[in-house]
C-alpha cells in the first residue's frame, strides 16, 4: 500500500520539534521555509540550527531542556504537528502517542509508521515547484537514489519559464475567478494564455508588468467577462 502525497500547509502553523540532532535539523531547515511558527526542544542542539534562525520571518524558537515525559504538552497551546525527533525510541512513541490522544498531527524519526507523515525526497525550483518522491518508508535510500538520477533530466523537461508561467498564471487565476462567472470560460482563458505567442514572448522577455496588463485587457474582451 502506498501513503497519498499531500501538500501540508503550514503557514503560521505552531510545530514542536523535539529533539535537535543531525536528523532533526534536515526536517527543521524543510520546516524553516513554510512559514510556520517552530519551537524546538532539545537537551543539546546543532549549531546549524542558530545560523538558521536569521533568515526567517517566524524567528525559531529554541528551548535546551531534556524532555523527561509527555507533560511537555501542557507547555504549550494550539500544537498542529510535532516532530517526535530524538535518539530516544520509547520517548519519541510516547509523545507520538500523547499527539493522537490530543488530535495533534505527528511524525516519529524512528519509528515512521507510528506517526502521520513522512518527509519525502525533493527536488524544488525556486520554492515554485516541488517534485516529491516517496516510498512511504520503504527504502529511504533508494528515494534519495531516484531523487538524484531525476534531479539532472528533469533540469531539461521544467525550466525558468515554467516557473513564470506559474507566476503568471497565480495573477491571471486571481482576476479569472473575479471576473468570469463560468468555469469552463475561466479555463479556456487560462489555456488561451499559455497559447498566446505574445505572452510567450513577453514572458520569456521576463516583462511580466506587459504580461499583465494585455491579460487584463484579453480579459476586458472576454465573453461574459464582468470587467467594465
Ligand atoms: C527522503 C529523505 C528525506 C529526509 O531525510 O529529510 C528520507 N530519508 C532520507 C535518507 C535516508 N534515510 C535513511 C538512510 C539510510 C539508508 C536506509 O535506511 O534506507 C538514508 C539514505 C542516506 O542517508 O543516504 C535512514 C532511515 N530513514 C528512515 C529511518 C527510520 C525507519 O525506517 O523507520 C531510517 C533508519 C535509521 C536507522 O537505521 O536507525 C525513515 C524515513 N526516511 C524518510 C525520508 C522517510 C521515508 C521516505 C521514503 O520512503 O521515500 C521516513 C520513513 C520518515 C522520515 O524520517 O522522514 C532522505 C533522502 C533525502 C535526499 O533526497 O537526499
Ligand atoms: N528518519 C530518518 O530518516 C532517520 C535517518 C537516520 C537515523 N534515524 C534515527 O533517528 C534518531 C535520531 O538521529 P540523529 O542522527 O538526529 O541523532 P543525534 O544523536 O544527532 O540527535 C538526537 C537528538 O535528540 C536529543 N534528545 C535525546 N533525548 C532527549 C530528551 N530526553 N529530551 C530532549 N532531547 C533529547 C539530543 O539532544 C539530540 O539533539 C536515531 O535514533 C537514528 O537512528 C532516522
Amino acid at each position: 500500500m502506498l501513503e497519498v502525497i499531500v501538500d501540508l500547509n503550514l503557514k503560521d502553523k505552531k510545530v514542536l520539534v523535539i529533539g535537535a540532532g543531525v536528523e532533526a535539523t534536515k526536517r527543521i531547515k524543510v520546516l524553516s521555509k513554510q512559514g510556520c511558527q517552530i519551537i524546538i526542544l532539545s537537551d543539546s542542539i546543532s549549531e546549524a540550527l542558530y545560523e538558521l534562525d536569521h533568515d526567517l520571518r517566524h524567528p525559531i524558537l529554541i528551548i535546551k531542556r531534556k524532555v523527561e515525559d509527555i507533560n511537555l504538552f501542557n507547555d504549550f497551546d494550539n500544537i498542529f504537528l510535532v516532530l517526535a525527533a530524538t535518539s530516544d525510541s520509547e520517548l519519541n512513541e510516547k509523545i507520538v502517542i500523547e499527539a493522537k490522544k490530543r488530535n495533534i498531527l505527528s511524525y516519529n524519526i524512528t519509528n515512521s509508521l507510528s506517526g502521520d507523515i513522512y518527509f519525502t525526497s525533493m527536488i524544488n525550483f525556486d520554492d515554485v515547484i516541488q517534485v516529491s518522491i516517496s516510498t512511504s518508508g520503504k527504502s529511504p535510500l533508494m528515494s534519495k537514489l531516484i531523487r538524484d538520477r531525476l534531479e539532472d533530466t528533469i533540469k531539461n523537461i521544467i525550466g525558468q519559464k515554467d516557473i513564470d508561467n506559474i507566476k503568471v498564471q497565480e495573477f491571471a487565476r486571481q482576476q479569472v475567478k473575479r471576473y468570469i462567472q463560468d468555469q469552463e470560460q475561466r479555463r479556456k482563458f487560462l489555456y488561451s494564455l499559455i497559447e498566446d505567442d505574445n505572452i510567450q514572448e513577453l514572458i520569456l522577455k521576463k516583462n511580466i508588468d506587459k504580461v499583465k496588463e494585455r491579460i487584463i485587457t484579453t480579459l476586458g474582451k472576454w465573453e461574459g467577462s464582468k470587467i467594465e
